[in-house]
């Protein structure tokens, strides 16, 4: 139940609102706890860091936690040790050698989900002090993982360090822009126009114009219904009418994105001659970096700032070197969630022979408030088939729903969300009944959970006042339910209580449910047997 969480207070909280009967069902009739799923206990740098797919996955399926991009970029920086590696000293050392432009592409904000702006703040700096003269920065609006309409603040940050580091021997300007869910970062292939427009934005310098961030950030608030993530994009031009910062030959690119999801698709656009997905008119010839390396087993991109975590011995192995058959199923906005991030940050199989994978494709060019149902009952309909039919031993599946209407910041649609997926828990636990499956149900992060930003008198009337109410579209800091459910019965084990729980203890419940022994490896299982 992806962005479901579990947050007492009623205030904005979709879950609390929407009639769930499969779910109350579940706390009465199965065993029921709460797990961690965001900040130090998911391997995020601090306790207000928000959960996130990425990490919720990761832990899932490799039963413990790894320090996460956040806080290795963070080490990597502070540490020195960025900016002594190679990779750092190759794309300063070519971009000062053409006397050419050093490009920072990313994700503006402190979300620290995809990116965090301390990170470029610092490269921005180092450049300056290892000689670089030139830089240009491709800014992607965030209004996902920080309030909803805050660019604002981020432009003015990057503003006052612009205005410190600029000087006659050091030219540096953002030269275009646009909100996330436009341009640039699409994933899992969902739609590559959105890259195919951030390409002829960032690369060619092709687009509307404005003289300035501030500036076009000023006329979209004309519009009092566009948020950040859907800003439009445009680019920065001179005073000859010439865009700032086109990419050209020779130059060097930076994506400061830490988080893979959205960043493989811009970055397959800089490194590879042959990708007929998107018109890139002309493709420069640049030392193209990553702030991590996204897909290591594609080695995606090829040059990288920081490593990432080394995620092994991921239950799928452990699954697989034991014969256990596999499934794994959701719709494209959350396909690699429970492939790539599941499997440690690795796309595709581990071995066919014991697996198979369902996408079942997502609604595409709509914003999902108008949707809030999604594909879950095709999910649905393909598991429990396959529940029916025998034909796996483990299976996970992902319902987008709580969350990617949740980032819609509608609290009405995201009702109608968590209405969906408790639809389903009923149709699943009917077919768990016939089929002799457990059901171990839980999410990622929270989301939809705390829907309005800030507390707001007068909430429960949100229906008539839902335009006086700020809507939070980012991720929460709750909990998460764990629902486990055994049509046979529970009277074989009981709930762990003691000790934080988190999302990486479920790794060897799984296991203990399959009949196999705990693995030392892993966080401890949630359940004892009596
Ligand atoms: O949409 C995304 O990229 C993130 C929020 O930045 O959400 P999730 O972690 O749930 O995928
Ligand atoms: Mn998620
Ligand atoms: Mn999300």
């Amino acid at each position: 139940m992806d962005g479901v969480g579990e947050r007492e207070e009623h205030y904005g909280n979709a879950v609390h609102l929407a009639w769930t009967p499969a779910m109350n069902w579940l706390k009465t009739h199965g065993l029921y706890t709460t797990l961690r799923a965001h900040g130090t206990a998911v391997g995020l740098p601090s306790d207000s860091d928000i959960g996130n797919s990425e990490v919720g996955h990761n832990a899932l399926g490799a039963g413990r936690t790894f320090d996460q991009g956040a806080k290795l970029v963070n080490n990597a920086i502070t540490s020195g040790r960025m900016f002594a590696g190679d990779t750092w000293r190759e794309i300063v050392g070519q971009v000062r050698a053409n006397d050419s432009t050093l490009h920072f592409l990313g994700l503006l904000s402190d979300g620290n989900v995809h990116s965090h702006e301390d990170h470029l703040y610092q490269m921005l700096a180092q450049a300056k002090q290892d000689g670089v003269r030139k830089v240009r920065i491709h800014v992607l609006f965030d209004g996902r993982d920080v309030g909803e309409k805050s660019a604002e603040i981020y432009v003015e940050h990057l503003e006052k360090v612009l205005t410190q580091l600029r000087s006659d021997s050091f030219d540096v300007q953002p030269a275009s822009a646009g909100g996330r869910m436009r341009i640039t970062m699409d994933r899992y292939e969902a739609d590559w126009g959105m890259v195919e427009r951030g390409w002829h934005l960032h690369v060619l310098g092709e687009g509307p114009r404005f003289p300035s961030l501030s500036a076009a950030l000023q006329e979209f608030r004309k519009d009092s219904s566009l948020t950040d993530q859907y800003l439009p994009e445009f680019v920065i031009p001179d005073a000859d009418g010439h865009p700032v910062g086109p990419i050209h030959d020779g130059d060097g690119v930076i994506l400061f994105n830490f988080r893979g999801d959205r960043a493989m698709e811009i970055s397959r656009a800089f490194c590879e001659s042959d990708l007929p997905r998107i018109g890139r008119v002309r493709m420069p010839d640049v030392y193209f970096a990553g702030m991590m390396e996204y897909d290591g087993d594609l080695k995606i991109p090829n040059k990288y700032l920081v490593s990432p975590p080394q995620i092994d011995n991921t239950l799928s192995e452990y699954l697989i070197e034991r014969k256990l058959r596999q499934y794994a199923c959701s719709e494209t906005q959350k396909f690699g969630h429970v492939t790539y991030f599941w499997n440690g940050n690795r796309t595709g199989y581990i071995d066919e022979a014991f697996e198979e994978y369902v996408q079942i494709p997502s609604d595409e060019g709509i914003s999902f408030d108008q949707r809030p149902w999604m594909k879950a009952s095709d999910i649905t309909d393909a598991t429990i088939q396959r529940m029916l039919s025998g034909s796996f031993d483990f299976g996970r599946i992902n319902y987008a729903n709580g969350d990617m209407v949740g980032h819609t910041g509608d609290l009405e649609a995201s009702v109608i969300a968590v209405q969906t997926v408790d639809w389903m828990l009923r149709k699943l636990i009917h077919a768990a009944q016939q089929s002799n499956t457990i059901l171990l149900i839980t999410a990622d992060h929270g989301n939809c959970d705390e829907m309005f930003d800030g507390k707001q008198d007068g909430w429960e009337q949100w229906e008539s006042l839902s335009a006086k109410l700020s809507p939070k579209t980012a991720h929460t800091l709750s909990p998460v339910p764990l629902y486990l459910y055994d049509p046979a019965g529970h009277s074989r084990y009981q709930l762990r209580q003691e000790g934080t729980l988190t999302l990486a203890n479920i790794a060897n419940t799984a296991l203990n449910l399959l009949g196999l022994e705990s693995r030392e490896l892993y966080q401890p299982s949630l359940i004892t047997m009596v």
